[in-house]
């Protein structure tokens, strides 16, 4: 896929060499400030007519810089201005220094702010250089505007949001309203920062989208241009058998729901045939739930052996409903040569035994995504879960490495992630989509779309956002059921 700006985003590491590029080519750094401060003005007038004062409060850094050039614009336009400033504006550096002396306004100690009702907020105190939990000057400040319910516009990043990982470094604000510059940052996708972004713009301040092309890695905001090209896959068109044959394993009779789910996400995502694989004391139970999805009776690894025999049968969903145990190991062992959809039961059923797994998939080379929420994560990742240096991405990223196969992190801010390091952060699920069931439609329409011959990775990102797309649908109200019905087709 060709890297676009319309779906990447950077790190605030990465960001920092796009300057320097900038720079090195000649472009004036100063009208880059001038741009995103200018940018920040606009959106303040644009979204608060009403204001009855901006109040910008200015950090030590090019953050700062930025609000000071926001606080002349807004003056220039006729409205009520007054600056606050954490530290000494007089040892400001550079461009930041450059802004604050053409700005007329005269700047109070950040101490001395009260909000007020009619207070609009420009938040201008750190951004991309937050390096560890912000001060007690600006956490007090920080408290008081949150508890005020004043609105808060945010220059770059919400400050306090480590722009790197989405953390709350001791404390940050909650903006309505977040203007940022060329791409957005992981602060912005992660979760909580993402809850405290308000709404994102994305401001082309001036730098050539090539040098933003240039320093990124692969990291991707998942909308369809990540995997579109693919989806001729997903001809609805083509005969059943060139679909795919799709099949989920089932658990103990007491536990069969969970399965059947995935098997009808599967079935309604485009598999061509569903077969849902039951222990004899579950044949009965199965028999009378299903209708489209077959049946076929699995009782042990003698009879999926047999049932191996046939290369045909070349994707699998194991986990849902299935039980944590040696048979589960056992079974996933046998199918690492496949593509498979390692879920729930079946990922906890490798704590303490990872290795094995992880090794097995290298041997044998099959097309694994695995679907941890965070305490699976924890059971089969323990030291990447445990390393707090690491942002969600990050973690998927070294996990995904790790186990030699396609991670889909999930939570609010899902992340997939490939063993080359590729990723992308989900941003289109609902809250609502956290109900029960959820998960095993998850793993049904990423079975759905392997078995169609979707590469692992591009099936996974297309099923999750496929998967949230059915939320927004169903409704605040979703059942597993209804998201299953409600699931838009590619
Ligand atoms: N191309 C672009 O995107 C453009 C970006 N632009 C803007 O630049 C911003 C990035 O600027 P930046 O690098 O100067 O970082 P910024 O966030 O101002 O903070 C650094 C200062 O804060 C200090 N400091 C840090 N943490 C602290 C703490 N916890 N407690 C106390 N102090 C702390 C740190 O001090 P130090 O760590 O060095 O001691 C330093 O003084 C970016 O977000 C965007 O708004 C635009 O101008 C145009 C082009
Ligand atoms: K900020």
């Amino acid at each position: 896929m060709s890297q676009t700006l319309s779906n990447i985003f950077v790190t605030p590491a990465e960001m920092t060499s796009v300057d320097k590029d900038a720079a090195h080519s000649g472009i004036d750094s100063f009208s880059l400030m001038r741009s995103a401060g200018t940018a920040v003005s606009a959106a303040a007038l644009r979204l608060y007519p009403g204001a009855l004062r901006f109040v910008t409060l200015c950090g030590p850094g090019n953050n700062g810089g930025d609000g000071y050039v926001a606080a002349a614009a807004l003056a220039e336009s006729g409205a009520c201005v007054t600056v606050f400033a954490l530290g000494e504006p007089a040892k400001l550096k550079g461009d930041a220094a450059r802004a604050r002396e053409r700005c007329a306004l005269a700047p109070g100690p950040l101490d001395g702010y009260e909000p007020q009702p009619g207070d609009v907020v420009i938040d201008a105190l750190f951004g991309a250089g937050l390096a560890r939990e912000v001060p007690k000057q600006a956490r007090n400040v920080i408290g008081r505007v949150n508890a005020s319910g004043v609105p808060v516009v945010a220059v770059d990043l919400p400050s306090g949001i480590d722009g790197r990982t989405g953390e709350i470094r001791g404390a940050s604000f909650v903006a309505a309203h977040t203007v940022t510059f060329m791409a957005p940052k992981p602060g912005h996708l992660l979760m909580p920062g993402r809850a405290r972004c308000g709404t994102i713009e994305v401001f082309d301040i001036g730098i050539p989208g090539r040098f933003v092309v240039g320093r990124a890695g692969d990291l991707h905001i998942n909308t369809p241009t990540l995997w579109e090209e693919h989806l001729g896959a997903l001809d609805p068109e083509a005969h059943k058998y060139k679909r795919g044959h799709l099949a989920v394993f089932c658990g103990g009779s007491a536990s069969t729901g969970a399965a059947r789910l995935s098997a009808a996400a599967g079935l309604r995502a485009g598999a061509g045939l569903v077969t849902l694989a039951s222990p004899v004391e579950a044949l009965a139970t199965n028999a009378s739930h299903l209708t489209a999805v077959m049946l076929k009776e699995i009782d042990g690894t003698a009879d999926l052996s047999a049932w191996l025999k046939d290369k045909r049968l070349s994707t699998f969903v194991l986990g849902p409903g299935f039980g944590v145990g040696k048979t589960a190991r056992d079974f996933v062992l046998m199918l690492c040569d496949r593509a498979l959809v390692l879920d729930a039961d079946g990922i906890t059923s490798f704590k303490e035994a990872e290795e094995q797994l992880f090794d097995r998939i290298a041997e044998e080379g099959g097309e694994v995504v695995m679907t941890p929420h965070d305490g699976e994560f924890g059971r089969i990742f323990p030291g990447i879960a445990a390393d707090t240096a690491l942002s969600k991405i990050e973690k998927a990223q070294a996990a995904a490495k790790l186990s030699h196969s396609v991670i889909v992190y999930k939570g609010p801010d899902t992340v997939i992630a490939a063993p080359s390091g590729r990723a992308a952060v989900n941003v289109n699920a609902p809250p609502w989509l956290a109900t029960a069931g959820s998960g095993d439609v998850l793993a049904g329409i990423i079975g759905a779309h392997l078995a169609q011959g979707m590469p692992s990775f591009e099936a996974a990102a297309a099923a999750v956002w496929r998967h949230g797309e059915a939320g927004v649908a169903a409704g605040r109200t979703a059942t597993a059921e209804m998201l299953i019905e409600s699931m838009p087709p590619l």
